[in-house]
């Protein structure tokens, strides 16, 4: 369960985030402010180029070129991270590639539990140019999820996978954040998705992004079937247009 009273462990407040080029000045997130609570799950919905990914790169400390404030500093917390493209190290095998994100001290733990957990045992010792998109997203999400962070950060994890490995996928994160705790921050356009998923919703403007509503979803997962899922997606599309088109 979220500890959604107690202290936030990631709390932003982005002020403004520009970016400057040839054609002029983009503004991409204006006034944006989230909270993540130690074991929330929270996904991030918002219409196309309108600052998430950007976001998601000053949460992550990956941009530091804003102007507004998050704490802890990400580069404190150890987040894992994982993108809608696998970005596995191709002349390095499934097993080193996730050895490789894990500190020295820790690089030679045992990760047999976390193998077999994502089906990668009969993998590890191939390479990347062997798997299939599903396989080498699960390589990448078995790699964030290594050192047992306190926060895992998805950028669209699922996309592009069938349905059967798309729901695999899901409930890999899933179990991984309910029996560690962790605290899951998740990108995505997938609506059903989200509300199977998440504890809480977070609803973005276009461009430049803030938040125009929050949906906390309390419904235990084994009520959110089908009927559930298409009603709560009835109800954000009445009252969130801009997000749902
Ligand atoms: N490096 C950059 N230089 C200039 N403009 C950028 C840069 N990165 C992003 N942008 C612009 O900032 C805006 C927000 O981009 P961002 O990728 O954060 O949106 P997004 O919501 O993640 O998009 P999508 O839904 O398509 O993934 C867009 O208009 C994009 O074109």
């Amino acid at each position: 369960m979220p500890d959604v009273g107690g202290p936030p462990l990631l709390e932003a407040r982005i002020t403004r985030k520009c970016y400057h080029g040839p054609g002029g000045t983009v503004e991409a997130v204006g006034n944006l402010s989230l909270t993540i609570a130690p074991g929330e799950f929270v996904c991030l919905i918002g219409p196309s180029g309108c600052g998430k990914t950007t976001t998601l790169r000053i949460l992550l400390g990956l941009d530091r070129d804003f102007e507004g404030q998050v704490t802890p500093d990400p580069r404190d917390l150890a987040i894992g991270v994982a993108f809608q493209e696998p970005r596995l190290l191709p002349w390095r095998t499934v097993e080193q590639n996730i050895r490789l994100a894990l500190p020295a001290g820790r690089r030679q733990r045992n990760l047999d539990h976390l193998l077999a957990d994502f089906g990668l045992v009969a993998w590890r010792a191939r390479y990347p140019g062997a798997l299939s998109l599903g396989l080498a997203r699960r390589v990448s999400l078995a790699r964030a999820l290594a050192d047992d962070p306190p926060l895992l950060v998805l950028d669209e994890p699922f996309v592009s996978l069938d349905d059967r490995a798309a729901g695999e996928l899901r409930a890999l994160v899933l179990a991984a954040a309910q029996d560690h705790g962790m605290s899951v921050l998740m990108v995505t356009h997938n609506i059903r998705e989200a509300l199977w998923l998440a504890d809480r919703l977070v609803l973005l403007s276009p461009r430049p992004a803030h938040v125009l509503g929050e949906v906390v979803l309390d419904a235990p997962r084994l009520v959110r079937t089908g009927p559930w899922i298409e009603q709560q997606h009835h109800k954000l599309a009445a009252s969130f247009q801009t997000v749902m088109t």
